[in-house]
């Protein structure tokens, strides 16, 4: 009865001998079982790739939604770029190390106790070299992992910083070259980019030292397994198949462990990476733990339910709220002193209330508090009556109209921005805001009118005509209460007037930042903010009287307005 297709006896029947129907036989097993490793290598690629691909997808989408959910100090600390490298770059590197991982770890730790089994079958004394070879080669991939864990960490950091200047020289170019600082950005971006090529060479140092090592390892056991096998061959204790079959089982062992090192030359970048991924998983989001349930936002930020806001009544968008702060103070992470103490109003239902005070007093970071987009860190703010951490965040999305100072327009069409607020609004609705926010004449007369394209960042649009969009954006769900950050300051008086009045037609409750001193007369009452106390409030003409500080504000804001 044959042998089985064995490498050494290819060699000593089929070669020494010479038998050509065995060589052919074996040949032919040899060949099917080459294309059954050919099928599972494919098959195994395919897999590997489509998983590493869904892990990819799943981690992007992951990173992503918590970065949506952020709290915004949280996005300021980790940094726009950051988020934006460790949403795609970071999550480039685990899904290269999961398709490395899928497609190695399967087949070669196979092929190498396969390869193992069969050298201690061929000879016993021959393996030893294996049993050299193997942990010498794991010690120095070992060795190159831990050295190389901080350099790559080193090297994401210096990515990040890169994209940091990068984005923000971009983004500013037109401040760059306004006072003319292109040498000085281009020294900037200069020492950044060398930073981050200094990073990458010491980590590409160590992995080209751990090359030639491994090689070195690898060549030098072929070379003592040749030589021994030689001395055994001379003494007539080996045969030359014996030796050739040796060597092929142990280029089958070497390069399953050199495929296995690969991965492992992997693991330190994709380790670091997957720390960032996770500090990015980890953070807070913006809901604090006294939030109640609500409609995610990524639906329809419907209008607030009157269950969901007690006292809330009447037709959807036609209510008007109650708006408190009671006791609020706020100081933002990290910052030594409180930005707000002890603020305490009331916005009455349907009342407009402008909000006022030097630069810095405090009067965005009121309105944010309003809009739930920080907690305060003491008092509550309630709408309705109801404390806002209590409400869903599409429930409040539903009840508050924002509109904040430095408006941000999304690539797409007015219209996709405009049903940012409403999603199913129809156009009706749409021109109506736009008709409050006096916006109606300018985007009637864009080519395409709703449909007409905005560049990101609403760059083909003026700094008023942004603005105007950004109010009518805010209007568009018809808000039981509107807060609108300096909404005229972009805006001619005349303009100014009409928006003032479409908004005392909608008879909304309304918090308006400005300084504007026709915005403050025209306004129910005027709150004044001196370095984020509440230092009066009332009338116009009332406090002209009573808050030295306000006059100031007037006198101030006069004299600019009459020169
Ligand atoms: N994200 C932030 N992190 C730390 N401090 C902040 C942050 N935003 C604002 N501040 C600080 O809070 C204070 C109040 O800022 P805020 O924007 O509320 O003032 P403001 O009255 O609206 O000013 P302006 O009229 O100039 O817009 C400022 O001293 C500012 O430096």
């Amino acid at each position: 009865m044959d042998s089985p297709p064995h490498t050494e006896y290819f060699y000593d029947r089929g070669v020494v001998a010479p038998d050509a129907a065995h060589v052919l036989r074996t040949g032919a097993w040899m060949a099917a079982a080459t294309l059954v490793q050919l099928a599972a290598s494919v098959g195994a690629a395919w897999l590997g790739a489509r998983t590493a691909l869904d892990v990819g997808r799943e981690l992007r989408a992951a990173v992503f939604g918590r970065a949506l959910a952020c709290a915004e100090h949280e996005v300021n600390r980790l940094g726009v770029s950051s988020l934006v490298m460790r949403t795609t770059g970071d999550v480039q590197q685990v899904q290269m190390f999961c398709l490395t991982a899928c497609t190695v770890m399967v087949t070669a730790p196979l092929m190498c106790l396969g390869g193992i089994g069969m050298a201690l079958r061929q000879d016993v004394a021959l393996s030893g070299i294996v049993a050299v070879v193997v942990p010498l080669l794991a010690l120095a991939v070992g060795w190159a992992v831990r050295r190389a864990r901080p350099l790559f960490r080193d090297l994401q950091h210096h990515l990040d910083v890169t994209h940091r200047v990068l984005r923000e020289q971009i983004t500013g170019v037109r401040v760059i070259r306004a006072f003319v600082r292109e040498t000085h950005e281009r020294e900037r971006f200069d020492r950044a980019n060398t930073d981050l090529l200094d990073a990458a060479l010491r980590s590409g140092r160590l992995m080209a030292v751990l090359l030639p090592v491994v090689m070195l390892v690898v060549n030098a056991s072929a070379v003592v397994v040749v030589w021994v096998g030689g001395h055994r061959m001379a003494d007539g204790t080996l045969r030359v198949g014996a030796l050739t079959a040796f060597l092929t089982y142990l280029a089958q062992i070497l390069t399953s462990v050199m495929a296995v090192g690969s991965l492992f030359v992997l693991l330190p970048r994709a380790e670091v990476s997957a720390e960032r991924i996770a500090e990015v998983l980890d953070t807070a989001s913006r809901q604090s733990p006294t939030a109640g349930p609500g409609a995610p936002r990524s639906g329809r930020p419907g209008p607030v339910s009157p269950a969901a806001v007690p006292g809330a009544a009447g037709p959807v968008g036609r209510r008007k709220e109650a708006l408190e702060l009671r006791g609020v103070g706020f100081r933002y992470p990290g910052a030594e002193e409180p930005v707000l103490r002890d603020v305490t109003l009331t916005v009455r239902p349907g009342e407009v209330v402008a909000v006022t005070g030097s630069a810095g007093a405090g009067k965005s970071t009121l309105l944010g508090l309003m809009a739930r987009r920080f907690d305060p860190t003491s008092g509550a703010v309630r709408l309705g009556g109801t404390d806002v951490r209590a409400l869903g965040r599409a429930d409040l999305a539903g009840a508050i109209g924002y509109a904040p100072q430095q408006p941000h327009l999304f690539s797409g069409t007015v219209a996709s921005n405009l049903r940012y607020a409403k999603p199913g609004a129809c156009d009706e609705e749409l021109w109506r805001a736009l008709r409050m926010a006096c916006a109606d004449a300018f985007v009637a007369g864009l080519p395409g009118g709703l449909d007409a394209p905005v560049r990101q960042g609403g760059s083909n649009f003026s700094g008023g005509q942004r603005q105007r969009l950004a109010v009518a954006r805010a209007l568009v769900h018809r808000p039981a209460v509107c807060l609108l950050d300096d909404p005229f300051s972009a805006l001619d008086q005349a303009t100014e007037a009409r928006l003032r009045t479409a908004l005392d037609g909608e008879a909304t409750t309304a918090v308006v930042v400005t300084q504007r001193v026709s915005a403050l007369r025209a306004a129910d009452r005027v709150v004044v903010l001196d370095e984020g106390r509440l230092v009066g409030i009332g009338p116009h003409v009332d406090l002209l009287d009573s808050c030295p500080a306000y006059r100031e504000i007037v006198l101030a804001a006069t004299s600019g307005e009459a020169a």
